[in-house]
C-alpha cells in the first residue's frame, strides 16, 4: 500500500505583501509522480523552494516520513531524503563525470568530501558511481570534466546524481529545460524508469503537456500561490479550474 510520505501542512511563504505559496495542504505518496502546474509566477518553484529548504516558510509545516522538517536546513533535509536536482548548480565542472557521482555516494556514505582521502579501497563507491553512469548512458564520459559536457549531458548527470544519492523524494524542476529534441527524451526515459521501480515518491514541475501526460500519475495545480486543482490528470486538465487559471494562456503543446 502507497502512503504519503510527504505532506505540506498550510505552507505559505509572503515576499513583503505578495503571497507567494498561500497555505497548501498537499500528501505525496510513494510510487506517485505528481506534476505541478500552473501559469507563470503561480508559486511552483516557490513551493520547491519551501519543501526542499531553499527559503523559510512564513506559516506552515513540511513534514517528511512522518517528521517536522520545517525548520531543517537544506542539507539536513537532503539527508532525510529530500533529493532535488538544481539546474546544474550542484556539479562541480573542474571535476570529472565520475568523480561528481563518487562525490555524492561518498556523501551519503557520510565518509566526508575530500576526494583525495579516498583510497582504493574504497572501489565500492567507485562501482557504485559506474553503475549509475552506465544507467544514465554517460559511462563513456566518465573520465571526462563536466565543464566539457553538453547542456543535455550536464542535466543527465544532474539526474545521475540523483539517483546516487537514493532520496526518498524525488524533484525535478523542468527537467528537460534547454535541452535539445533528441537529448529530452534520455531524461524523460530516466525518469519513467524510477517512476516504474514504484518505490520512489517524484514530483515534477513541468509545462510541457506532452511529457505530463506521459509521465504524471497525478496533477496539483497552483494558481496565484494557492491549491486549485488536485487529481488524476485527465479530469484536473478539463477541469474549468485550469481552464480559467491558463485564461487562454495555454500550457506548451497543448
Ligand atoms: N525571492 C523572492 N522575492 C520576491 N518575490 C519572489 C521571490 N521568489 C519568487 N517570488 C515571486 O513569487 C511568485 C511565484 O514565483 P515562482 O517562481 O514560484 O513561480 P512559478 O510558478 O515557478 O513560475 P514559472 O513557471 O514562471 O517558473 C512570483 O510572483 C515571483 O515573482
Amino acid at each position: 500500500m502507497s502512503r504519503v510520505i510527504l505532506q505540506t501542512h498550510d505552507l505559505t511563504v509572503r515576499f513583503g505583501g505578495h503571497v507567494a505559496v498561500d497555505h497548501v495542504s498537499c500528501g505525496f505518496k510513494t510510487g506517485e509522480l505528481t506534476a505541478i502546474v500552473g501559469p507563470n509566477g503561480a508559486g511552483k518553484t516557490t513551493y520547491f523552494n519551501l519543501i526542499s529548504g531553499q527559503i523559510p516558510s512564513s506559516e506552515g509545516r513540511v513534514d517528511l516520513n512522518g517528521r517536522d522538517i520545517t525548520r531543517m536546513s537544506v542539507s539536513q533535509r537532503c539527508d532525510m531524503g529530500i533529493g532535488r536536482a538544481f539546474q546544474l548548480t550542484n556539479l562541480f565542472p573542474n571535476l570529472s563525470v565520475l568523480e561528481n557521482v563518487r562525490l555524492v555516494i561518498q556523501a551519503k556514505a557520510k565518509m566526508g568530501f575530500n576526494l583525495f582521502s579516498m583510497a582504493d579501497s574504497h572501489a565500492e563507491i567507485t562501482d557504485r558511481a559506474v553503475a549509475v553512469l552506465d544507467k544514465v548512458k554517460l559511462y563513456d564520459l566518465c573520465e571526462e570534466p563536466v565543464s566539457v559536457l553538453s547542456h543535455g549531458n550536464q542535466r543527465k548527470l544532474e539526474v545521475a546524481m540523483l539517483i546516487a544519492l537514493e532520496p526518498l523524494v524525488y524533484m525535478f524542476d523542468e527537467p528537460t529545460a534547454g535541452m535539445s529534441v533528441d537529448e529530452a527524451p534520455v531524461v524523460l526515459d530516466l525518469i519513467a524508469e524510477l517512476k516504474a521501480e514504484k518505490d520512489r515518491t517524484i514530483l515534477l514541475v513541468e509545462h510541457k503537456m506532452d511529457v505530463i501526460r506521459t509521465l504524471a500519475d497525478r496533477i496539483i495545480v497552483l494558481h496565484n500561490g494557492a491549491l486549485a486543482a488536485d487529481g488524476d490528470p485527465a479530469e484536473v486538465m478539463a477541469s474549468d479550474v485550469v481552464q480559467e487559471a491558463y485564461m487562454g494562456k495555454e500550457l506548451d503543446n497543448v
